[in-house]
C-alpha cells in the first residue's frame, strides 16, 4: 500500500474504495450516499476550516484542513477529476502569475 501521508495516494485509496467498496468505510458511505451528501460534508468541512483559522490552536486548524482536503479528494473521486488535472491548471496559472508580474512591473513605469 502506497504512503497514505501523500496526498496523491490518498487520492488512489480513495478511488480504490469506488471502484472495490469496502464493508463499514467511511469513503464507501459517502460514495453510496451520493454528490448532495458529499457537498454537504464540504460545505460543513469549510466552516470548520473558518472556525479553527480564527482559533490559535494550529493542531485544530490542521485537523479541520485535512478534513476538508479529504472530503475534496472524494468529491474529485465522484466527479471523476484526477490530482494530474488539477496540477496541471495549477501550472497553467505559473505561467498566468509571472505575467500578471510582468505587466505590474511594466505599470510602474
Ligand atoms: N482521511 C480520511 C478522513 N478524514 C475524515 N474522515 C472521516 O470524515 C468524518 C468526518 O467527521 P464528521 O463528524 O463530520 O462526520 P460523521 O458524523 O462521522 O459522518 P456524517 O454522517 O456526518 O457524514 C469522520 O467519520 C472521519 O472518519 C476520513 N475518513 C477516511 N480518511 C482516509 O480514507 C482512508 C479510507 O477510509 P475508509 O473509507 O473509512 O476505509 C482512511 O485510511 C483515511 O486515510
Amino acid at each position: 500500500m502506497a504512503d497514505k501521508q501523500d496526498l496523491e495516494a490518498l487520492y488512489q485509496l480513495i478511488l480504490d474504495r469506488k471502484n472495490n467498496p469496502v464493508a463499514g468505510s467511511y469513503t464507501d458511505y459517502l460514495f453510496t450516499k451520493g454528490l448532495d451528501k458529499i457537498l454537504k460534508k464540504i460545505g460543513e468541512e469549510s466552516t470548520e476550516v473558518i472556525v479553527a483559522a480564527k482559533n490559535p490552536s494550529d493542531d485544530e486548524f490542521i485537523y479541520e484542513v485535512s478534513d476538508l482536503a479529504y472530503h475534496v479528494l472524494v468529491l474529485m473521486v465522484d466527479r471523476g477529476i484526477s490530482v494530474d488535472q488539477i496540477k496541471t491548471e495549477l501550472a497553467k496559472r505559473e505561467g498566468l502569475m509571472s505575467k500578471t508580474k510582468e505587466r505590474d512591473e511594466i505599470k510602474k513605469f
